[in-house]
C-alpha cells in the first residue's frame, strides 16, 4: 500500500450530498459514475491529493444500505492503492486478514478493488485499488 486513494462515505441522496459537500469544498464533484455489481451510485471529489468518494445505494440489498440501516449516513470505508492487488492480497492473506472477494472486482473510477472484512480490521472496511491498464 502506498497511499489512501480514497475515502467512501455513505449516503442516502447523491444529489443532495453532491450539494452539500460542493459547498463544503469550493468545488463540485469531478466524475459521477453508477457501479451496478455494487448497486450504488458514486460522486468523487478531489481536495488536493485527496479523492472523497460518496456513495448512494441503489437497492435495498446493497451493502451502502445494509450500514446507512445499521449506523447512518457517514464514513464507510478507506481504500488504499496499491501497484500489484494480487501480491498485496497474497500478503495480507498470510498475515491473517479475511479478504472479502479473491478475484478482484471493477470498481469506480477505473480501478480493481478487493476488500477486507472489517471484523479483521478493528471494524474498518479496507478497500485496496489498482489502476485498471487498458
Ligand atoms: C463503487 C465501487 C467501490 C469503489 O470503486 O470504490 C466501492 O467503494 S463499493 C462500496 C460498497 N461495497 C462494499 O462495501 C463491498 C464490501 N462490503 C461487504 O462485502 C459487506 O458490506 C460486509 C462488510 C461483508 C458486511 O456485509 P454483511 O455481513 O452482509 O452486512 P451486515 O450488515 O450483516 O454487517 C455485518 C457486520 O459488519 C459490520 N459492517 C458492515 N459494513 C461495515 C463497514 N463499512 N464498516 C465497518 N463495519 C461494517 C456491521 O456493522 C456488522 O457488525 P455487527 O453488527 O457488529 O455484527
Ligand atoms: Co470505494
Amino acid at each position: 500500500m502506498n497511499k489512501i486513494e480514497h475515502i467512501g462515505i455513505a449516503v442516502k441522496s447523491l444529489k443532495s450530498s453532491n450539494a452539500l459537500f460542493s459547498k463544503l469544498f469550493g468545488e463540485t464533484a469531478y466524475r459521477e459514475e453508477a457501479v451496478l455489481s455494487e448497486k450504488v451510485n458514486t460522486s468523487f471529489f478531489k481536495i488536493g491529493e485527496t479523492k472523497i468518494e460518496l456513495l448512494e445505494a441503489t437497492d435495498k440489498d446493497s451493502a451502502i444500505n445494509k450500514f446507512i440501516e445499521k449506523k447512518g449516513e457517514g464514513i464507510h470505508h478507506i481504500a488504499f492503492h496499491v501497484d500489484d492487488i494480487l501480491a498485496e492480497v497474497a500478503r495480507l492473506k498470510s498475515e491473517g486478514f479475511t479478504v472479502l472477494n479473491d478475484t478482484p472486482k471493477v470498481g469506480a473510477d477505473n480501478k480493481w478493488v478487493i476488500f477486507l472484512h472489517p471484523k479483521t480490521t478493528n471494524g474498518v472496511l479496507i478497500e485496496l485499488c489498482q489502476e485498471i491498464k487498458r
